[in-house]
């Protein structure tokens, strides 16, 4: 029997890689989505859209009544780490607050698995370098971080009170954008690394900045795990698939379990396209962690179907640079 899905935040970045990606395993899937930082052309026009707020209550009991998804992939939220730190409340109620929401109508309504989107911000950024497992010291810097990890309590508890199977995802750095060109990173003001540098690689910027050079790493610039969003997506498939067999609650770390640094990814975009990048020296990012590097043994552990396709830099680069560049098309459109 086909499994219903609603995916909240469907018309962004990773929600609409992980919709499309469902939907090629045969899920049906509703999204909602306020369109708040999502785009409408990244709305596969094989799912259901509904317009609206993940806080609005009401809305979400009426669509959990006509439509019974058989889980939920919560991708709604707001994600700009600086802004969280001068604006806490924004994300402890649009982040912690909704999901809240969300999670007591999913219980009113007996929906019985939920997906969440964590992130590798909850993990100590001093932390030595070393690959983090799940069970590493959480220490997270910033508001946007404490929001998720709240939400990660919330899902834990909320879960084992109401028997609720839930898939804890902690993304490490996703980069890149779908191989067939569907979709990719369509938000103007995104501050992603590879998004800035495959818009100086497109013409859209004349030059980017390298925060910080005197970090203690192989070339002192940041280390971080680059993970390819269509091997998240595929991800979120197969944790969906072992939820919904399975049940219990499961939290996992995604990324590949090794770091590249930001001069790194730099060099990658460059090989792609042929030509250097201006890339300039600037201080170091206010609450940047000098690295952050996934320990995968419990993904690959759990969820041995989970075979990523694109784990090079160049590819993560390729996919980024094309989808600049068919950017170029559609919003001149
Ligand atoms: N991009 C990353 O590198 C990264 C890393 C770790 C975790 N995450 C998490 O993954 C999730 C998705 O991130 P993304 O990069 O795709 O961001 P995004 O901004 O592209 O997507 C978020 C989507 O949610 C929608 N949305 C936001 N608030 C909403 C609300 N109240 N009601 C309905 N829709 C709403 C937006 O319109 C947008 O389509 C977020 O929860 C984020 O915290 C992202
Ligand atoms: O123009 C730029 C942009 C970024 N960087 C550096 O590149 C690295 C990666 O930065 P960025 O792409 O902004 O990602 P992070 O700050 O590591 O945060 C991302 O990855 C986290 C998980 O690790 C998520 O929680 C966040 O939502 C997501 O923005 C950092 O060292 C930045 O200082 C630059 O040097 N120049």
């Amino acid at each position: 029997m086909t499994s219903k899905i609603l995916v909240t935040g469907g018309a962004g970045y990773i929600g609409s890689h992980t919709s499309y990606a469902c939907l090629d395993e045969g899920f049906e899937v509703v999204i909602l989505d306020d369109l708040s930082t999502g785009v409408a052309h990244a709305i596969s026009p094989e799912a259901r859209f509904i317009e609206g707020d993940v806080a609005d209550r009401e809305l979400l009991a009426r669509i959990f009544k006509e439509e019974k998804p058989d889980a939920v992939l919560h991708f709604a939220g707001r994600i700009v780490v600086p802004e969280s730190v001068e604006n806490p409340i924004k994300y402890y109620q649009e982040n912690t607050c909704t999901s809240l929401g969300l999670l007591h109508e999913m219980v009113k309504a007996d929906i019985g698995t939920i997906l969440f989107s964590s992130t590798a911000a909850v993990y100590d950024p001093d932390n030595g370098g070393d690959a983090l497992p799940e069970d590493a010291l959480k220490v997270p810097l910033s508001p946007y971080g404490q929001s998720k990890l709240m939400t990660e309590a919330m899902i834990r508890d909320i879960g084992v009170a109401h028997g609720l199977g839930a898939g804890i995802l902690r993304y490490f750095n996703v980069a890149g954008a779908d191989p067939k060109g569907r979709v990719g990173q369509s938000t103007p003001n995104a501050t992603h690394l590879l998004k800035i540098a495959s818009q100086v690689a497109t013409g859209k910027r004349e030059f980017m900045e390298v925060y910080g050079e005197d970090y203690e790493t192989r070339d002192g610039t940041c280390v971080r795990d680059y993970i390819h969003v269509s091997d998240l997506a595929s991800a979120h498939v197969e944790t969906l698939k072992h939820v919904l067999s399975v049940g219990g609650q499961i939290t996992m770390n995604c990324g590949y379990g090794r770091g590249a640094t930001v001069k790194e990814v730099i060099a990658a975009a460059e090989r792609v396209t042929g030509s250097p990048i201006d890339a300039r020296p600037a201080d170091r990012r206010a609450g940047d962690a000098p690295s952050l590097v996934a320990d995968v043994s419990r993904i690959r552990e759990t969820l041995p179907s989970w075979q990523p396709k694109h784990e090079t830099l160049e590819e993560m680069a390729e996919t980024a640079i094309a989808w600049e560049e068919k950017l170029k098309t559609l919003n001149s459109a």
